[in-house]
């Protein structure tokens, strides 16, 4: 079988090809830039008054003028005026333009007005002060936002600041949701004694809506005709299937027969886990790519977070996420050898750490720990014994 860690990079080598589109800047928040975007003047793009006061020439202040006549103002969005003379002043608005031949700025808290003059109260004053100076920030044809970065609010500020009407982002991916199974009824039917509501779909439409992405959902019975049919149908308009279930060992386990029958190529099919051991993963030669996952609902989230989520991440062109660790809060002792992951509730502690308290549960059909817990602890395959204090990875399942 395949460790994690092997399985994992199997799954990034088959990327999804997604081409790129223009949208609006209105539509553009949570998609990942494909392009650029390059400051189109200098940031600021004048020399630009910080804090609303006087505006006066430094050199006569320095040399013990403190009174100065008023001679006008300069507000915001007026064209730049001139300090005409040294002995005079020009009130100043903050966002207006440094008046040309002055360079300095006293706020009007530092300054007493009356009779036409201003008065300066303060002895140390700096040149240059409640200035903001052209190109401080950035340069006329800096990189501003690099491409694979998410657009959120701090973005699309800075693409509208460069007039940005549109953008160039990778497109989203058209994802099929399918749940398979004789005993999973609707969410508004009412369950026979021997059937469940189905919420696996329910739960990973709600990831890919994190990452801006709408699935379709689908329902197929354990029936490997109808598998096969409806799979062929889905493949037809979508660049990747996500089933859940019937992928173990049972009587009525079909999908990786069905799979392998419509030709997709298996990449894997296990992985040395638990949860989430018969997972299966494949893809097609026109570039589209199945996962097949566990149906145990614990199974089904450990594979969307551990898996899915970073294939998906990747696809779009965002680096992988920083990795987040957590130290145990007691001694698990796991010995099979087989990577497992630990529902875990996370806690922050006043001295920086993070602390991860194991969820006892009941295994990989426990619906209860899933709303306990924050993460999954990755143990490594290799040990039995994780002692009370060691680091390991977490992945965050909230
Ligand atoms: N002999 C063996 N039996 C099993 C093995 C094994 O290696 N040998 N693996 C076990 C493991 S691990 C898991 S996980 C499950 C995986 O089962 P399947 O992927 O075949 O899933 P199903 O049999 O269809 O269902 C399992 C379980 O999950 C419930 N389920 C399925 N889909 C949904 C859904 N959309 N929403 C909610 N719940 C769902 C289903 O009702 C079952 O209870 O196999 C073990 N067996
Ligand atoms: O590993 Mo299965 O995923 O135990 O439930
Ligand atoms: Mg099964």
């Amino acid at each position: 079988m395949l460790s994690v860690a092997e399985a994992f990079a199997i799954t990034q080598q088959h990327l999804l090809r997604l081409p790129t589109e223009s949208v609006s800047l209105a539509a553009a928040t949570g998609r990942v830039l494909q392009e650029p975007v390059l400051a189109d003047r200098d940031f600021p793009p004048f020399d630009r008054v910080s804090m609303d006061g006087i505006a006066i020439r430094y050199e006569h202040y320095a040399g013990g003028a403190r009174q100065f006549r008023i001679a006008g103002a300069q507000f915001a969005g007026q064209p730049q005026q001139t300090l005409t003379d040294e002995t005079i002043c020009l009130e100043a608005m903050t966002g207006a333009m440094l008046p040309a031949q002055a360079d300095t700025v006293v706020r009007y808290e530092d300054v007493t007005i009356a009779d036409g003059q201003a008065t300066i109260l303060i002895d140390d004053l700096q040149p240059g002060q409640n200035v903001h100076h052209r190109a401080t920030d950035r340069r006329a044809g800096d990189e501003l936002i690099s491409a694979g970065m998410l657009l959120g609010p701090s973005e699309i500020a800075v693409a509208a600041s460069v007039g940005r009407a549109s953008v160039v982002v990778s497109t989203l991916p058209r994802v099929a949701l399918i749940s398979t199974g004789d005993e999973l009824v609707g969410l508004t039917e009412t369950p026979l004694p021997y059937q469940i509501r189905r919420s696996n779909t329910y739960m990973l439409r709600a990831a890919l809506l994190s990452l801006g992405i709408t699935a379709t959902l689908h329902h197929i019975a354990d029936d490997e005709l109808a598998l096969e049919d409806i799979l062929t149908d889905l493949l037809t308009n979508h660049d990747l299937l996500i089933l859940s279930g019937g992928v173990s060992a049972g009587k009525a386990d079909f999908v990786p027969d069905v799979l392998a029958r419509l030709g997709i190529q298996k990449h894997f099919h296990k992985v040395d886990q638990r949860p989430g051991k018969p997972l299966w993963f494949g893809a097609t030669e026109a570039g589209q790519a199945v996962f097949a996952l566990p149906g145990n609902p614990v199974s089904t989230v450990l594979c969307a977070c551990r898996y899915v989520m970073p294939f998906l991440r990747a696809s779009l062109g965002l680096p992988a996420e920083r990795p987040h660790y957590a130290q145990l809060a007691r001694t698990i002792l796991f010995d099979p050898a087989l990577t497992y992951f630990l529902p875990v509730r996370l806690s922050s502690e006043p001295d920086g750490r993070t602390i991860a308290h194991p969820l006892p549960g009941s295994g990989s059909a426990d619906f209860a720990n899933l709303l306990d817990a924050d993460a999954f602890m990755e143990l490594p395959a290799d040990r039995s014994e994780f002692r009370s204090g060691e680091a390991f990875r977490v992945w965050m399942t909230r």
